[in-house]
């Protein structure tokens, strides 16, 4: 079950009336009347909600007073939640007539880290802020600044916390209304109003739908939207209301609000039943300035329907009434009414004389309105009575007040507009501006993405060729290590017997190119078996190692030499005489078979037998190598270790 409501207790006539609808000039008053009557029956103790009540009754009738209760109320209470109850309750009693001070409490509450509020937590609970924000909207409206009031409505309505306390949300939604019904926006006003109303019949409390109900009837007999249709049912509805609770003021206003509405319709005979309702119920109240407002009301209606001299009885006593209670304002708005009768009844100079009375308050008091109705009447007062000099001159004051009064009109509409205009420019230049901002966020955001991702194709490219280059590396180095295995011999790593054959074949070539002597010698370990037999093959193996790599590195870097068997060699010398030849030859020899060799055993000697041939009549390589195995034949004959040039 909801809170109840904030609704007016007392939804009266104002005190003050002029001579526009009365519905319309209370609406104001109604509303803040209501939101000071909001009462707080959730409130867990009793007790409290009655100090609450007489906190806000005292109030009401001196301010001061009402404010120390408030405050007492305030030093007793531990519980956050009630003095959040407390302080919105002084807000709200505060903010019509104190709005600045209403506006200091609520900054005050919602200044970040204020005691205040709850001595548990250092902020204000989200729903309790908007509370005190609705409230801070109020009194800024009270203090003229209706737009900000209307922007903090709109951020209200905007919370989605609304939907958790429908108090809030009418609350937000009626003062809306409010503020769109003052600029002339009554499509919106008509919306929220009733957008409120159907939030209370929704939580099925009758007291707020009565008073919503009367807001929207209010706004639909306005004659700017002059749907009085509309705005009867709904009076119907809050009359049925007050009636149902007794509540005689109420029922009264209810009654005059429904007798006005037919008056506008034009349907005098309801208006003047539902007029002479109000003022039964107003006698039975017995206010007297009430019952001469309904007694001036209804002699309008009796005027208009033909029934003058009527209308004359009641407006003497109303009369009678507001100059016994010296309210000279209202006696002159009687006095106009009266005069209107008069003329009506052709009693051309007690109408002169009420209208002349009235002028006098007006020429003191200005007010253009009804300035501007008193000299139309004086007019046709005048053409009536055949002077039309006078008719004429007193019609074109009326006139003139007439255009001042449109004129009026006109540039509080459109100050209001401009204001609007203006805030709606700046609302939506700030709209687009943060549009930009998150368009250019977007972009940048996108911008470093597609950087990111630029990078890691990069990275991905780079690691790519990278990983190329070395599987390059890994191919280059197996092809290379392939030829050499295709080339070499795998024991000595020296060139194996068809690379040294091939390298022969060009070295012949090249001597016979540019005609010089090329010379080959055929070699071969002595008694490699023996080595072997003894000291077995791994040590056989190791001797032609060693023995290659001393020939190898003895040898000049033109000479060629290569493994043509197992345990024999071909050297191949280039541009070199048999002598050169078998000196090298012999070198040879003599360096292997200086070899020490710890590995097989002390005093060990490896010797070789060498064939030396040079190139001289021979018709090719074969022959030349043949001629050198000859020799090594030779060497080996005649006792090894030992170099043997051929000879034919
Ligand atoms: N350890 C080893 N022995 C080899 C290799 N290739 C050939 N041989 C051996 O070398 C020996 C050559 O022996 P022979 O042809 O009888 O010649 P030799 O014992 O050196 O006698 P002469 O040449 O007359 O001095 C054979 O026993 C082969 O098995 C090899 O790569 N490693």
């Amino acid at each position: 079950m909801l809170p109840a409501m904030l609704i007016p207790k007392v939804n009266s006539k104002p005190t003050k009336l002029n001579l526009c609808r009365v519905r319309h000039c209370c609406r104001t008053a109604t509303m803040l009347f209501g939101l000071l009557c909001w009462s707080q029956a959730s409130l867990s103790a009793e007790t409290f909600q009655q100090q609450l009540n007489a906190a806000e009754q005292l109030f009401s009738n001196d301010a001061k007073a009402g404010e120390a209760a408030f405050l007492a109320l305030l030093q007793q209470q531990t519980e956050p939640e009630q003095r959040l109850k407390v302080q919105q309750l002084l807000c709200w009693a505060l903010a019509p007539a104190q709005p600045a001070a209403a506006i200091a409490l609520q900054q005050k509450l919602l200044a970040p880290s204020t005691a205040e509020v709850t001595p548990t937590s250092a902020t204000m609970p989200e729903l309790w802020q908007l509370r005190f924000q609705l409230c801070r909207g109020y009194a800024e409206e009270q203090r003229g600044e209706n737009q900000q009031a209307l922007d903090i409505y709109h951020e209200i309505l905007k919370s989605e916390l609304k939907q958790q306390d429908p108090e809030l949300h009418i609350r937000a939604l009626s003062l809306r209304a409010e503020q769109y019904a003052r600029t002339g926006e009554y499509p919106k006003a008509l919306a929220d109003f009733q957008q409120a109303l159907t939030i209370a019949a929704q939580h099925n409390d009758p007291n707020a739908e009565s008073y919503l109900s009367n807001a929207l009837a209010n706004l639909y007999a306005d004659p700017a939207v002059a749907d009085y249709q509309d705005a009867i049912p709904l009076y119907q509805r809050t009359l049925a209301y007050h009636r149902s609770r007794n509540n005689l003021q109420d029922e009264a206003t209810a009654l005059f609000n429904l007798g006005s509405t037919f008056e506008s319709m034009g349907d005098l005979p309801q208006a003047l039943t539902y007029l002479q309702q109000a003022l039964q119920v107003e006698l039975q109240r017995q206010q007297p300035d009430d019952i001469a407002y309904n007694q001036r009301s209804i002699a309008i209606v009796l005027t208009k329907s033909g029934r003058a001299a009527e209308a004359v009885v009641l407006l003497d006593q109303a009369i009678a009434h507001y100059r016994s209670s010296n309210n000279l304002e209202f006696l002159a708005y009687c006095q106009l009414s009266r005069a209107v009768s008069y003329k009506a009844l052709k009693q051309w100079q007690q109408a002169a004389d009420d209208l002349a009375a009235a002028a006098q308050y007006f020429k003191a008091n200005p007010n253009a309105r009804f300035e501007a109705r008193l000299y139309k009447e004086f007019a046709d007062l005048q053409a009536q009575r055949g002077d039309w000099q006078s008719a004429f001159l007193l019609q074109q004051q009326q006139l003139r007040l007439d255009v001042q009064l449109q004129q009026q009109l006109l540039d509080q509409r459109t100050s209001a507009l401009k204001t609007q205009l203006q805030t709606e420019q700046i609302r939506s230049d700030k709209e687009l501006l943060q549009q930009k901002n998150l368009l250019q966020q977007q972009q940048l955001q996108d911008a470093e993405q597609l950087k990111l991702w630029q990078m890691i194709a990069l990275g991905c490219a780079v690691l790519l060729i990278l990983t190329l280059l070395v599987l390059m590396q890994r191919q280059r180095k197996l092809s290379r290590q392939l030829a050499d295995l295709a080339l070499l011999d795998e024991l000595t790593r020296l060139p194996n017997r068809r690379h040294t054959v091939a390298m022969a074949e060009q070295l012949w070539q090249q001597s016979s190119g540019n005609r010089t002597n090329f010379t080959v010698l055929a070699l071969d370990i002595d008694f490699f078996k023996k080595i072997n037999d003894t000291f077995g093959h791994q040590a056989g193996d190791l001797v032609l190692k060693k023995v290659a790599y001393c020939l190898r590195f003895s040898l000049r870097p033109q000479d060629k030499i290569g493994r043509v068997g197992g345990e024999e060699f071909l050297i191949l010398l280039p541009s070199t005489e048999q002598h050169q030849a078998l000196e090298i030859a012999r070198r040879l020899c003599q360096e292997v078979a200086a070899l020490k060799w710890p590995e097989l055993q002390e005093n060990q000697q490896v010797t070789l037998s060498i064939g030396v041939a040079s190139r001289q009549q021979q018709s090719d390589l074969l022959q030349l190598w043949h001629q050198a195995d000859t020799a090594l034949y030779q060497a080996k004959h005649q006792g090894r270790n030992q170099a043997v040039l051929f000879s034919s």
